[in-house]
């Protein structure tokens, strides 16, 4: 494959006009939107007049005049399009974090009151450390008899579901491999053994199609500084399916989930729907950040979308086998396409020294502890010429072993 023939597959691209939309950064190649996503230019332009008009002239009167107040349930219902939720069951609000307290104290809610004496919380060991965080924090605050975190590996996840299962946590795709689970199949092998399943959806939302409704998801919750290009520390969004909304509560009960906020009375009464996931006041600039940035999405093909983001990923170890890369690189994402998700992740024994002089070049990835570097492919933003170049820099990097760098001896960045 040589550079003409990347430029072809860029020029039948059907998302090509789709970078036209985002303000890249100029001179790189950016391979790290699964951790940050690009900024819209449409984004910009919104915060610029939420600042000098909403907020600096408005001021309070927004909150109805521009319906600030409703953007968690407008932007929420955004979202839901791409996760494959129908209406009133997606809300955007707070961090992944907060979201899964919530989710997993509803969950562990409804498995008490179905008084099946369930406790276990299943999750794997390599998932993303917030997720497996929270578990324990509310064990702890709950007690172990009614929760208590049990991990296994990825590959037995299915399997150890047992009639002590309250709730199966499952990230869709791995952080470190990019190993995409087949979450259908995880939910309804759970919901046979009379579990419920949380998802967190934050490598997956917005990088391939997502299906809640139709896979029978029970509660979800994803990021939106990813894929989604909301902005760093976005609000985060959490779906609850709409048969647990009457038997489901979370006791972050603050007003922004009561029924009626603004009657503003001393006893809280949850909102009946998804709104009683809300907490407190919504973050008017961010939100309006990850409202603008789903525009990009508008008329987006989730099926092509994801069609694209696998052709990168493959023509990116495709060159890089052609450079003769494969055997020092060593890949530890799945071989086969509908396994992974959106990004290939390689074991390699220099791998913080190779990222950081990768970034010197321009070319942004990621390091993960202990030895991996990850390249993350956005299909809305990245070409393949992106993919070219990338592998371009690569290759001299190794060449002039500058990977080696004493500079890149220990570890001296945080992310
Ligand atoms: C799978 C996964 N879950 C959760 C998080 C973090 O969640 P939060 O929004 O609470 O920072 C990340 C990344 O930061 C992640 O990759
Ligand atoms: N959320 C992040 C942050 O606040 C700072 C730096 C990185 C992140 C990330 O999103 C990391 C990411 N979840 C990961 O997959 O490693």
């Amino acid at each position: 494959m040589n550079l003409t023939d990347v430029k072809e597959l860029d020029s039948i691209d059907p998302f090509a006009q789709h970078r036209e939309q985002f303000q890249l950064p100029v001179n790189k190649v950016y391979l790290d939107g699964n951790s940050l996503g690009a900024m819209t230019k449409a984004t910009s332009a919104r915060l610029q007049q939420v600042i000098q008009q909403q907020w600096s002239q408005d001021l309070i009167s927004s909150w109805n005049e521009h319906n600030w107040v409703n953007l968690p349930q407008s932007v929420g219902e955004k979202i839901a399009n791409l996760v494959g939720a129908q209406r009133e069951q997606t809300i955007c609000c707070d961090s992944i974090s907060v979201n899964l307290f919530k989710a997993l104290a509803a969950a562990l809610t409804i498995a008490q009151r179905q008084g099946s004496g369930r406790n276990i919380v299943l999750s794997t060991k390599d998932n993303f450390p917030t997720d497996l965080y929270m578990v324990q924090g509310i064990s702890q605050f709950v007690g172990e008899h009614r929760c208590q975190l049990k991990l296994v590996e990825e590959n037995e996840l299915e399997q150890q579901v047992d009639d002590k299962t309250a709730v199966v946590l499952a990230t869709e795709v791995n952080f470190r491999t990019g190993k995409r689970l087949n979450a259908k199949q995880l939910i309804t092998s759970a919901h046979s053994q009379g579990a419920l399943v949380i998802l967190d959806l934050a490598h997956s939302a917005g990088a391939m199609p997502v299906h809640l409704d139709d896979w029978e998801a029970d509660f979800a919750v994803g990021c939106t500084y990813k894929y989604l290009n909301g902005g760093p520390g976005a609000p985060a969004f959490i779906y609850a399916a709409k048969r647990h909304h009457k038997n489901m509560s979370q006791p972050l009960s603050g007003w922004f989930g009561h029924a009626r906020p603004f009657d503003f009375t001393p006893d809280y009464e949850p909102a009946t729907g998804i709104q009683q996931m809300l907490t407190g006041t919504p973050s008017i600039l961010a939100m309006a950040a990850v409202d603008s940035a789903l525009e990009a999405f508008e008329n987006v093909d989730m099926e092509k979308l994801r069609e694209k983001s696998l052709q990168l990923a493959e023509v990116f170890h495709q060159l890089l086998e052609d450079a003769a890369l494969g055997s020092c690189l060593q890949l530890i994402s799945p071989q086969q396409r509908e396994q992974r998700g959106s990004q290939l992740s390689y074991r390699y024994e220099h791998a913080y020294g190779l990222c950081q002089a990768l970034i010197q070049r321009g070319v942004i990835a990621d390091f993960r502890a202990p030895n991996y570097i990850r390249f993350g492919f956005t299909p809305l933003y990245n070409s393949f010429e992106d993919i070219w170049q990338a592998i371009e820099q690569l290759k001299q990097v190794i060449e002039a072993k500058e990977h080696l760098d004493p500079r890149w001896q220990s570890r001296n960045t945080v992310t």
